[in-house]
């Protein structure tokens, strides 16, 4: 929740922040969670505001903020803490007794979702927004509007292959191009957190630089990790990788797309190949004239997290987030490439993105064998590609 929070604080207009939690686990709990979220967010957000907090997961803030001097400061920082101290406690408490409370259930009509004793790997598509921004009511308290707050759970079945972060991925895309449809859409993995409320507005100077924005797909920044070891024996904090490797990528107009911590255009991550005259239409959100109601928004978000609703379409292949690869970003964003596109990698002085990567030998050997096996992989299908091989044979 320390995520979601991070990212609902950016320093940004929030009436063009939309927020989404894809829960492939499709858990009551998690639910729950973001419930207390969307509560807490009314005073985490003014508080950062007002005392220009960084980094913005309240979790890591408190972690490694000092308490103030200033008496009047101690006592807001002090009452912000107990909020969310005992938002966890509560949270914690409901997970370690693996249920939800009925009189809590009757808060929000989300829980009704869960009453068919569903599993995480058969259920209904869920969609909830918890936050609409367009909601005169969804303020924080002192009254500016908040960020929208999406809950999803793209529908499971068994005899449905789900295609991993991939799937999940894609069904982000259609569920968000009905609510907000924004022209940007950053990805953050759960295990990372914003650690720069400026990140958004740095990314956008890309996107909206008058010579080269137009030919911008994505931006890309390192993954950072914060909980590396003194000695680092494993190389888990990819210091070649994050600081030579990344940057060296401009030779051959930018980086791959790793996974987390990426900004795309919505319209390339659909597909779009480049074009010189290629103008982004900055407007295409939803516009508050053809607004539905939040019960048809979520209907119809529903149909488009649904596993059917991909069959026979070139989602996974020509459209989205790639599918078949255990390293989907990275086929992903070469594809982008070869569609004309260039990235940029942007590693800003204070790191924009951190979170928590592999430190034992175990973990380190699991996520060097998953991306062995994807790069082996895509391999084999590069071959056929043949603007692939052109490019790869620059790198
Ligand atoms: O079926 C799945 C599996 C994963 N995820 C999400 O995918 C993200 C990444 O998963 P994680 O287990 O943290 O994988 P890592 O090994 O850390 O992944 C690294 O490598 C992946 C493949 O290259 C990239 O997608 C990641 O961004 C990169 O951090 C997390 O937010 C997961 O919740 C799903 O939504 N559905
Ligand atoms: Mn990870």
């Amino acid at each position: 929740m320390a995520t979601v929070l991070s990212l609902m604080a950016y320093n940004y207009p929030p009436e063009k922040l939309n927020v989404y939690l894809s829960d492939d686990g499709g858990s009551i709990l998690t639910f729950y969670a973001l419930w207390e979220t969307s509560s807490f967010a009314k005073h985490w957000l003014p508080f950062c505001r007002r005392y220009n907090v960084e980094p913005r997961s309240p979790a890591a803030y408190f972690a490694e903020s000092e308490k103030p001097n200033d008496p009047r400061d101690l006592e807001e920082w002090s009452f912000v803490k107990g909020l969310y101290e005992g938002m966890t406690e509560r949270i914690d408490s409901v997970v370690r007794s693996a249920n939800v409370p009925e009189e809590i259930r009757e808060n929000h009509r989300g829980f009704f979702e869960w009453n068919t004793g569903i599993t995480s790997k058969d259920h209904q598509p869920i969609v909830q927004v918890l936050i609409h921004g367009k909601d005169r009511d969804a303020v924080d308290n002192e009254g500016n509007v908040l960020p929208t707050l999406v809950y999803m759970a793209r529908e499971k079945r068994p005899q449905y292959h789900h295609n991993f972060k991939a799937g999940a991925m894609n069904a982000l895309i259609r569920v968000s191009s009905v609510i907000s449809n924004s022209p940007i859409i950053l990805n953050v993995d759960c295990d990372m957190y914003s650690n720069n409320s400026d990140a958004i507005r740095d990314a956008m100077c890309f996107f909206l630089d008058q010579e080269m924005g137009h030919k911008i797909a994505f931006v890309q920044h390192p993954q950072n990790y914060n909980n590396m070891t003194k000695n680092n024996i494993y190389g888990n904090s990819f210091n070649v990788l994050n600081h030579v490797e990344l940057r060296g990528f401009d030779g051959v107009g930018g980086p791959l797309y790793i996974g987390t911590g990426c900004f795309h255009r919505r319209e390339v991550l659909c597909g779009r190949r480049f074009t010189n005259d290629y103008k982004e239409d900055w407007d295409r959100g939803i516009k508050e004239k053809i607004e539905l109601s939040i019960n048809q928004t979520e209907e119809k978000a529903k149909s488009l997290a649904t596993c059917f609703c991909e069959h026979n379409t070139q989602w996974g292949n020509e459209i989205g987030v790639k599918y078949g690869c255990p390293v989907e970003d990275v086929i992903t964003g070469l594809t982008i490439h070869c569609r004309g596109w260039k990235s940029v990698c942007n590693n800003p002085p204070r790191e924009a993105f951190t979170g928590v990567g592999p430190t034992t030998l175990a973990q380190t050997i699991l996520q060097h064998k998953r991306w062995s096996e994807g790069y082996e992989s895509m391999d084999h299908a590069l071959h056929v590609c043949h603007s692939c091989e052109e490019y790869l044979q620059c790198i």
